[in-house]
């Protein structure tokens, strides 16, 4: 078996490559990353030296590096985690989106359908679903709710979900699709809400909570993901949609709370900001389809889930200090001045 992990350099492709290399020993894993601002090569330090690994810099929406690539190792498997995902950096910037999120999908499939394929997986979210009221507490998405896009990430992933579709349906290339809620864990980069509360508590810096701080997410444990891909590559059926939560809802403000006091800081620290553009209210996911078909389930609760990566971000702080340092802290500055 020879899988190319895309976006491997990346928070959830990373800790996929971990799982996989350390699951199943015999396959061979290419990580293909282009290596911008959010994948690290540090994250697969510790699997360089794994005889069945390769890492392979390139970016997905380059076609003629794609082909060349597809012709020389024929894999057998695509699990595409390659994206731009920041919402924040969609609003300010959507062009890069589209680039790569619907073009890079593009290209992929257009690879799958010319070299053959056992399987391409693509790695969606919910937000392609929209929002829920948070009045409504007995609603969730189910891989039936209709599309529903908010922000230019999650259009442009959305895009790419129908692209798959359609390539499967018409080309018969053989994908599938998953659609996950909040992951959060190692490796997360800290530009995303648990980290950078981590990074900003841990160095006494302000918490800049957006809003009233009551939208809610439902929080996955980045283990638990990618166990869920791991049985959807290997028992999902083609053409089908899983819908991966973590059935941990938060309100901002409550994880927030919870990473100051699980680091011993003062509340005083939290900062309410201008509120996001177009800023979705709750996400929350049923998981009936993957548990009945796959017999897939969570098993990371919150109050774990988060101890363990405050754990993570304590004992590897030249990760994530040294993100902090360079590109991201420039960008940051940009964003959000001195808060
Ligand atoms: C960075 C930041 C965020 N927030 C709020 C905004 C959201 O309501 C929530 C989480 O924000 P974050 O940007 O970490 O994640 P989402 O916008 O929910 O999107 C994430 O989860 C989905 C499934 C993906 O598909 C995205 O790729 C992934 O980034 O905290 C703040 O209040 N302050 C902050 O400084």
């Amino acid at each position: 078996m020879k899988i190319i992990v895309t976006g491997g350099a990346g928070f959830i492709g990373g800790n996929f490559i971990h799982h996989m290399t350390t699951k199943y020993p015999s396959y061979n894993i290419i990580c293909l990353d282009a290596l911008t601002y959010a994948g690290n090569i540090e994250t697969l330090e510790s699997v360089m030296d794994h005889p069945k690994f390769k890492f392979v810099k390139g970016d997905i929406s380059d076609r003629d590096f794609i082909y060349q690539l597809f012709e020389e190792e024929k894999p057998d498997v695509i699990v595409n985690f390659a994206a731009e995902s920041h919402v924040d950096r969609s609003i300010a910037d959507p062009g890069i989106f589209l680039q790569t999120n619907i073009l890079g999908t593009g290209v992929l499939l257009d690879a799958c359908k010319k070299y053959g394929i056992k399987r391409y997986h693509q790695v969606s979210t919910d937000e392609v679903y929209g929002d829920l009221p948070l009045d409504r507490s007995d609603l969730f998405f189910t891989e039936e709710t209709p599309i529903h896009t908010s922000s230019p990430y999650s259009a442009s992933k959305a895009s790419a979900d129908l692209l798959v579709q359609a390539y499967c349906r018409t080309f018969k290339v053989p994908a599938t699709i998953s659609r996950c809620s909040n992951n959060y864990g190692p490796y997360h980069f800290p530009e995303k809400l648990i980290p950078l509360m981590i990074a900003n508590a841990l160095n006494d810096k302000s918490l800049p909570v957006y809003g009233n701080g009551e939208n809610v997410r439902d929080w996955l444990y980045v283990e638990d993901h990618c166990i869920a891909i791991d049985m959807i590559i290997h028992k999902g059926k083609v053409g089908e949609i899983y819908n991966v939560g973590g059935h941990n809802e938060r309100t901002n403000l409550e994880v927030v709370k919870t990473i100051i006091r699980e680091l011993g800081k003062s509340e005083d620290l939290i900062s309410y900001v201008t509120d996001r553009l177009g800023h979705d209210m709750r996400y929350a996911i049923d998981p009936t389809k993957i548990k009945n078909e796959l017999g897939w389930e969570p098993t990371t609760t919150f109050d774990e889930g988060i101890k363990k990566t405050i754990k993570w971000y304590l004992d590897n702080k030249s990760w994530w200090e040294n993100i902090i340092s360079g590109e991201y802290q420039k960008y940051y500055d940009k964003m959000y001045g001195n808060r």
